[in-house]
């Protein structure tokens, strides 16, 4: 069995992390770490996690603490593993970080989107972008994976094979993403209460949310991102539009999809447009596409569920491959539905 530590294990991620791991023919839960719920157990930290590991107590982290360990999760706010991941990848464990610090490749654009000067730049080039359905061999061989924000997820699955078959102007991407509630962490705040939530419909972070430098990087594009939050717990549809490169068919853009998705275990291409619903507590994405004959336009659209392929799902997803095992160990729950 892999030894696995979840650094953020009192988290939102970190919970789904533990369900998911609970089912892991491979690689278990061995140590957990929080901050301000360490020396709490971990079933009353997350009474939806019973049985023994209910009865772990959550710790604060220490590096002697990895002693044994083989994989850690970090699913920690932004900034916080850029002070531990050289430490960590010193112990010769692998890891996995969901949080930003690693994604973008250029310290210039971390400086930029995230407003600060990045602590560690030395080791940006050792973290492969973690969307297996993009970097698979390269993270198979990779001691550090930064697992892919949920936003850029969806986005990229949906767009990525339509700009490398060259049917859209890549200059032209624009992209409408909702994200349920969830997708904001576990901390109480006023803009994500109930009051706040319930019934309404909102955009936010207008023209300079981080999630557009990701988007760019991975598309090798200019993206207009408006993300927005949805009065549901979990899920993200993404909803993308481009300048048509050509005339084409109405179903060119979703036969470009099915192409570059036929082998992947948990990419769907649906005829239907996707609802988030469908991936509710999984790791799949569904992703559509068309063809607008009238505006010259392609419609592309990717649904996720932003804890599992969004988070915690594509994490196992990278550590599976890392540790060569089955790519879909552990995740071959369906969406749970209605
Ligand atoms: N939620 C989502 O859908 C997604 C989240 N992410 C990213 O994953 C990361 C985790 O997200 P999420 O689980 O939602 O966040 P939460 O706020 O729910 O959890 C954060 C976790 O980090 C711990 N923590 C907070 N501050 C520190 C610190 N200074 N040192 C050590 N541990 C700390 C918390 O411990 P404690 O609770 O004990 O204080 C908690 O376990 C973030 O970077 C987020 O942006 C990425 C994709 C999707
Ligand atoms: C609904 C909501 O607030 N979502 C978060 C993004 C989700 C996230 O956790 O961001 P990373 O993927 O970069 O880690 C936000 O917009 O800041």
């Amino acid at each position: 069995m892999i030894r696995s530590a979840i650094l953020g294990a009192s988290g939102y991620v970190g919970g789904e992390l533990l369900r998911l791991l609970a089912r892991h023919p491979g690689i278990e839960a061995a140590r957990l770490f929080g901050d301000s719920k360490a020396g709490q157990r971990l079933g009353v930290v997350h009474p939806h996690i019973g049985g023994p590991t209910g009865a772990i107590e959550v710790e604060r982290f220490s590096l002697e603490a990895l002693d044994g360990i083989d994989l850690v999760f970090a699913a920690l706010p932004h900034g916080e593993s850029q002070k531990w991941a050289e430490a960590i990848l010193a112990t010769g464990a692998k890891l996995v970080d969901l949080g930003a610090d690693f994604r973008l490749h250029d310290q210039q654009d971390y400086a930029t989107w995230y407003g600060e000067a990045h602590a560690a730049p030395h080791l940006l080039d050792r973290f492969v972008y973690g969307i297996p359905e993009l970097h698979r061999d390269a993270i198979c061989s990779a001691q550090a994976v930064a697992a892919a924000g949920c936003y850029p997820t969806a986005t990229i699955l949906a767009l990525k094979p339509l700009i490398d078959a060259g049917l859209v102007e890549s200059n032209s991407l624009i992209v409408d993403a909702a994200s349920g509630v969830s997708g904001a962490g576990r901390a109480v705040k006023e803009g994500t209460a109930f009051n706040t939530v319930d019934g309404s419909f909102a955009a936010y972070g207008l023209l300079n949310h981080r999630h557009t430098a990701e988007m760019e990087q991975a598309l090798g594009a200019t993206v207009l991102f408006t993300p927005h939050l949805a009065p549901m717990t979990r899920g993200i549809l993404a909803t993308c539009y481009a300048t048509a490169a050509r005339e084409m068919t109405a179903d060119e853009p979703l036969e470009a999809l099915r192409a570059a998705y036929a082998d992947e275990p948990f990419v769907r291409v649906s005829d239907a447009p996707p609802a988030t619903k469908w991936v509710t507590g999984s790791n799949g994405a569904v992703v559509s596409a068309r063809y607008d004959a009238r505006t010259k336009r392609v419609l592309a659209l990717g649904a996720i569920d932003n804890l599992g392929k969004g988070a915690a799902g594509q994490m196992i997803q990278c550590a599976n491959l890392m540790f060569g095992l089955d790519e879909a160990a552990g995740l071959s729950a369906e969406g749970v539905f209605p």
